[in-house]
């Protein structure tokens, strides 16, 4: 698997965009950062989107990709969200008056968006890719995804506090290549941290206990944009690297 850093920030500067990663050119995971780095013949590839949860970073660039690529696919472009986060979609942004409604424009039967719900902790087919979603822990319904292509296996953790879901199903992942592992706050705002659902650097080490590695990799996204420099120096006696914009890896 190809895995492309399209965003991997907890918001946005100008040195930072949202969360967004790229499989293979045509599975985007989270739409925190697809228009504003894609061209448009490399928008109009992205046939499916996996959505971990609501939240304004993870979802925003979906309006701005349907109004881009209608007309120029033969088929719609798949969100993939749970119940919640579907509804959340549907009422929210999809609803007449923050956005039309793409999913039945410019017809019900031919739209540029097709919303699809899957049960949190379902398993389901993505085109050539087999999806695990696992709850984890955050103020509204959010995902972690295990997505196998048969041969490896890419995680990616969403937003989330502490958890143990997530470790058991990632330890019974034997062909696991690599984490993107959330790390949100530094271990200065721990309250916020919990309240809000997201880890520290501290609670990230207390969570990498919880790990069979067996050699895969652990990826840190969703830094807060305003604490970048900081969160950097209290990961750095981890053994995890920091994603940077931009770069590709080879699963
Ligand atoms: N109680 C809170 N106090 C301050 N900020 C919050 C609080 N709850 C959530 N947030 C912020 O709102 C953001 C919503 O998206 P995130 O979960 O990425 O990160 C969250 C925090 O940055």
């Amino acid at each position: 698997m190809k895995l492309q850093v399209l965003g991997c920030h907890g918001g946005e500067l100008p040195t930072c965009r949202s969360t967004c990663f790229l499989v293979d050119d045509v599975l985007a995971l989270d739409a925190g950062a697809l228009t504003g780095t894609l061209t448009l013949e490399q928008l109009c590839k992205v046939d499916d989107i996996l959505v971990g949860h609501s939240h304004f970073d993870h979802v925003k660039d979906l309006p701005l990709l349907a109004d881009l690529v209608i007309g120029r696919r033969d088929r719609p472009v798949t969100i993939h969200a749970s119940r919640e986060c579907a509804k959340a979609l549907r009422e929210n942004m999809f609803n007449n008056a923050l956005w039309p409604d793409f999913t039945r424009i410019p017809t019900r039967l031919k739209p540029v968006l097709a919303i699809k719900t899957f049960r949190a902790g379902s398993t389901f087919q993505v085109g050539p890719y087999t999806v695990k979603s696992v709850p984890v822990s955050h103020p509204v319904e959010s995902c972690a995804f295990i997505i196998s292509d048969g041969k490896s296996s890419l995680a990616m953790s969403g937003d989330t506090g502490p958890t143990d879901k997530l470790w058991k199903a990632l330890n019974a992942t034997k062909d696991l290549k690599a984490l993107l592992l959330e790390a949100s706050f530094p271990n200065s705002l721990q309250a916020l941290a919990d309240i809000s659902g997201h880890l520290t650097p501290a609670t990230v080490g207390s969570e990498l206990r919880k790990f069979d590695r067996n050699g895969a990799q652990v990826m840190l996204y969703h830094l807060k944009p305003a604490f970048v420099t900081q969160l950097k120096k209290e990961l750095a006696p981890l053994p995890v690297n920091v994603l940077e914009l931009g770069e590709t890896f080879q699963f």
